[in-house]
């Protein structure tokens, strides 16, 4: 039974295992303008990596190999990258060569996206078990006029499912607690929350959320914590009508449909984070919850990040194959000066690990 993931691959207890047997990754190095190809590089070097998984890097090997070049001087990385597979899936996009650290364009935004885009085909065509995304920017993709909220959405739409979700997941060093939290809602402006939440959105993202606890973490009988969406969830219909009117009612269907799973909510949004904080930090009894579902993106990612921003691993669930990335995004104003950290993205490379070897032990069992 899987209850979580090791978050640091220097104390990873995923299983080692004979190389044909080990996961597949694929990983595409993001916005290379950004802190992408670094924080890869650094987690790669890792030594114990290379006996749990077979990484194959898409992006442009010249401009990794610079980035190594100045890691090797500024932080002493050391790695053979002659020894590590790359797909060069973008190699004749006129610039590539001449980007800046920094500063991102429309050349970067394409590459990026290309990158992507190869390593879904080959999650799609069995040659990768997973994608391990590094981070792209959302603006410069449009600007290179790909005009996806995120690549999640690529991901979906690649992989022809209309449902799927975005989970974080992140354990903590302090006391081993497993936070989980999945957003009902993603990459929306603030206004348009409470028109694109219905019940039906709620009914699918919960299926999801549960079916992922039960077969990707192990979780029989998991407990969700729902948010409310207005302050004080409402407040009996004074600071808002969503939790009478239909959050209420929908909760209650729910918990009908699903008796093994216990529901609670709708939990003030404020004092819903109150115990994964305690849990986080001090006493993993604390939160008696297996994950939360926040009904928006900064209801549910700003406690994420506050108690685990650099250990955190975004997980699209829903998808045929496992992907993960790191929480954090394209650090631009950090690229080329080597103070990248890479432990959300070892952290998404372990838990893709994991990810993988527990759908290959579900279905050798169901075969
Ligand atoms: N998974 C993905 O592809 C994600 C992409 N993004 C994209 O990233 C771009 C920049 O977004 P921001 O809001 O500025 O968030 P960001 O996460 O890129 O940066 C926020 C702050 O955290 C720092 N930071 C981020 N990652 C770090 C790391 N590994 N080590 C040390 N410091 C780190 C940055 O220097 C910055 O000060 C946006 O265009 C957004 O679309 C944002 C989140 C996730
Ligand atoms: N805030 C999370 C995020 O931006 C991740 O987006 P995606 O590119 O993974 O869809």
């Amino acid at each position: 039974m899987q209850q979580g993931f090791s978050i640091n691959l220097s104390q990873s207890n995923l299983s080692h295992s004979p190389t044909r047997l080990r996961p597949r990754l694929a990983i595409p190095l993001g916005d290379p303008a950004g802190i992408g190809p670094e924080i890869v590089l650094k987690a790669i070097a890792h030594p114990t990596l290379h006996t749990l998984a077979q990484v194959t890097l898409v992006g442009h090997a010249p401009g990794l190999a610079k980035t190594l070049s100045s890691l090797r001087d500024t932080v002493g990385l050391d790695l053979d990258l002659s020894q590590i597979p790359l797909v060069e899936a973008a190699a004749t996009i006129a610039g590539l060569d001449a980007i800046e650290l920094g500063q991102p364009t429309e050349v970067t935004g394409h590459a990026s996206f290309c990158w992507l885009n190869r390593a879904i085909t080959g999650a799609l065509q069995g040659e990768f078990d997973a994608v391990v995304t590094a981070p792209i920017a959302k603006s410069v993709w449009h600007a290179a006029g790909h005009l996806y909220p995120g690549q999640t959405e690529v991901l979906a739409e690649r992989a022809e499912v209309d449902r799927f979700g975005m989970l974080f997941a992140a354990r903590s060093p302090h006391t081993g607690w497993p936070l989980r939290c999945l957003l009902a809602t993603t990459h929306i402006p603030l206004q348009q929350v409470p028109t694109v939440l219905t019940p039906e959105l709620m009914t699918h993202k919960l299926d999801l959320l549960v079916a992922c606890l039960q077969q990707d973490f192990g979780l029989s009988s998991p407990h969700i914590a729902i948010a409310g969406l207005n302050p004080h969830s409402g407040e009996a219909g004074k600071l808002g009508t969503e939790e009478v009117e239909w959050l209420q009612p929908w909760l209650t269907a729910a918990q009908q449909r699903y008796p093994q799973v216990k529901l609670t909510g709708l939990i003030p949004p404020d004092t819903m984070w109150v115990s994964a904080g305690h849990a986080w930090h001090t006493d993993r009894q604390a939160s008696p919850f297996d994950a939360y579902l926040a009904l928006y993106h900064d209801q549910g990612l700003i406690p994420v990040k506050l108690l685990a921003f650099d250990r955190a691993v975004n997980t699209t669930i829903g998808l045929p194959f496992v992907r993960t990335s790191p929480d954090h995004g394209t650090a631009f104003d950090i690229a080329g000066k080597g103070i990248a950290r890479s432990d959300s993205m070892e952290a998404a490379i372990a838990l893709a690990i994991e990810l993988v070897q527990q759908r290959k032990h579900l279905s050798s069992r169901e075969n």
